[in-house]
């Protein structure tokens, strides 16, 4: 689905990335997890094709390398969310979600556009906001709108896309931090990917089908979440005491940290 090998990326002087190898298969749900500054937004970034000006790294997406996409085919098979989105826009949020339809319409959207951002609304439980403006929700409710906006963005005849999102929890309280895992794990079920920066390891070794652990720029650890949630890396990783457990529940690592 999309693989990238010895990715490297520097700013000035300062290597924020070094040799980094990412290969993911269709189907997976892989949850980059780290501590602050180790490098996850960059590389998701670089994995997304942005970044691309100073970045010389080669990225294959479905076995093709992104500089031989077509921009439009590329919208309709991947998409990303952003961790910084605006927070300043007057439109109201069907409108904003509808910005996810454009590379589908010229000057007005047609009747799957508007089911898009319907079925979009409702997965991320805004559809109740549609008329509301942007600009009056509160934080949570923006996050769920952009949310929204990239899922509506991806729903197309197009087999195995991919969804890159960039810490999508913030703001959002505990059901729909799961409602949203589990619209991207559906969303993996269908032959469909997702790369997803995550900070609540808890959530990650529930939902994701592999881990990429990093720290100062490289992976530390990688693989399924009981191989990467061992208590001398996750401690090493974040210079931080924890224990870990079987989650009775789920049968997954379960994170204590302090
Ligand atoms: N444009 C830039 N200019 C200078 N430094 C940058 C730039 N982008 C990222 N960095 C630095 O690169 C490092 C990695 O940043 P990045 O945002 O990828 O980390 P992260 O793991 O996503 O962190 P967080 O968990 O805090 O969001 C940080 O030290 C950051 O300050």
């Amino acid at each position: 689905m999309i693989k990238g090998k010895n990715i490297n990326y520097s700013h000035k002087e300062f290597d924020i990335l070094k040799e980094v190898n990412v290969e993911m298969l269709k189907g997976e749900f892989l949850a980059i997890v780290g501590p602050n500054g180790a490098g996850k937004s960059t590389l998701l970034s670089i994995l997304a094709n942005e970044l691309t000006a100073k970045n010389k790294n080669k990225i294959w997406f479905k076995e093709k390398e992104f500089k031989h996409w077509n921009l439009k085919d590329l919208a309709k098979n991947k998409a990303k969310f952003s961790q910084h989105n605006p927070n300043d826009i007057t439109l109201n949020v069907k409108d904003v979600v509808m910005m996810g339809r454009y590379p589908y319409f010229y000057t007005t959207p047609n009747h799957e556009d508007f089911q898009a951002t319907e079925d979009a609304m409702k997965e991320t439980d805004v559809f109740h906001l549609k008329e509301r403006e942007y600009n009056h929700l509160s934080g949570g409710e923006k996050q769920r709108v952009h949310l929204a906006r990239v899922l509506t963005q991806l729903k197309n005849e197009v087999a195995e896309k991919l969804l890159f999102l960039d810490e999508p929890l913030n703001n959002l309280d505990v059901k729909h931090q799961y409602k949203v895992l589990q619209t991207i794990k559906d969303f993996t079920l269908k032959s469909n990917s997702a790369i997803v920066v995550l900070h609540d390891l808890n959530l990650a070794a529930q939902f994701a089908d592999k881990i990429i652990l990093m720290k100062n720029g490289k992976i530390t650890a990688d693989g399924k979440p009981q191989d990467v949630f061992v208590k001398e890396i996750i401690q090493e990783a974040y210079n931080f005491p924890c224990v870990i457990f079987n989650n009775p529940v789920t049968q997954k690592p379960m994170i204590v940290f302090g």
